[in-house]
């Protein structure tokens, strides 16, 4: 299934904030999506995700889900958004309640769901007794256990310490390496986005604009091996070069805001 950007444009009353958007993320591809402070990233990805109605354009949807997909496009939130007084297996199973299917069935999809994240030995603990890395890890296994075509992914790491990210960062890589299941991933970190993307699509200052969509030149699997880091450096170094003037008006605007 593909998720098509059709010419978005959106303005919050006066303020425009994407202009004339468009691109295609196909099926099994992961889509970075940088730009300056402000200029529309999670706007874009809430529009794609059916939260907001653009002004003008709309996202689309091409082709039949996957198999057994509950939820298609399938968001995970920055500052997790789990349920405080739901254990582990039952924040995983909250998304599952609700659709046709049987205990037996729901179970086994929580199973695979903890399995891929590494949280079966905590099933039964509350979020509050995790730390901030596996409380993502449970909005992750939360997502795939509604068999997502897309996740939708807005900046899920910032809210980690610089090492918590890396572990979340190799199994972002790992779950999505097989092509099973495409993402849109917002950041303002621009390694996360060469590492994980195989394509990143670099949007002007606001009103958001496309740049240019640049292609990972390395398969997901070149990417995981220590050769490929200098390649990627580089790559993040072309984009930064692409966004470095409009960061600095971008971060003045905001300060004199
Ligand atoms: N609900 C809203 N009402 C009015 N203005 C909004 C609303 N949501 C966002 N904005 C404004 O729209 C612009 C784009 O916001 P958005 O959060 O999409 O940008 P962003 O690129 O994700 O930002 P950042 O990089 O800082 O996370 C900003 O100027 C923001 O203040």
């Amino acid at each position: 299934m593909d998720l098509i950007a059709n010419h978005i444009s959106h303005r919050f009353g006066d303020l425009a904030v994407l202009d004339d958007v468009s691109f295609t993320v196909s099926a099994g591809e992961v889509v970075a999506i940088v730009g300056p402070s402000g200029c529309g990233k999670s706007t874009l990805l809430s529009i794609l995700g059916g939260l907001l109605q653009p002004t003008s354009g709309a996202p689309e949807l091409r082709g039949a889900p996957p198999a057994g997909s509950l939820n298609p496009l399938t968001f995970v939130f920055q500052d997790f958004a789990l349920l405080p007084w739901a254990t582990v297996e039952e924040n995983v199973e909250f998304p599952l309640l609700h659709a046709q299917l049987s205990a037996t069935q729901r179970r086994a999809l929580v199973e695979d769901a903890l399995r891929r994240t590494g949280l079966t030995d905590f099933r039964k603990t509350y979020p509050k007794q995790l730390s901030g890395g596996m409380r993502q890890r449970v909005g992750i296994s939360r997502a795939l256990a509604v068999k997502p075509a897309i996740l939708l992914m807005d900046e899920p790491l910032s809210a980690l310490d610089s090492q918590t990210r890396e572990l979340l960062m190799e199994d972002f890589i790992r779950l999505l390496a097989d092509g099973g299941m495409g993402a849109v991933y917002v950041t303002h970190n621009l390694e996360e986005a060469a590492r994980l993307a195989d394509r990143i699509v670099v949007l002007s200052r606001r009103p958001g604009r496309i740049r240019e969509v640049v292609t990972v030149p390395l398969s997901r699997a070149e990417r995981g091996e220590s050769v490929a880091r200098e390649r990627l450096l580089a790559l993040q170094n072309q984009i930064w070069s692409l966004i470095r003037n409009e960061a600095i008006d971008a971060e003045r605007e905001v300060q004199h805001a």
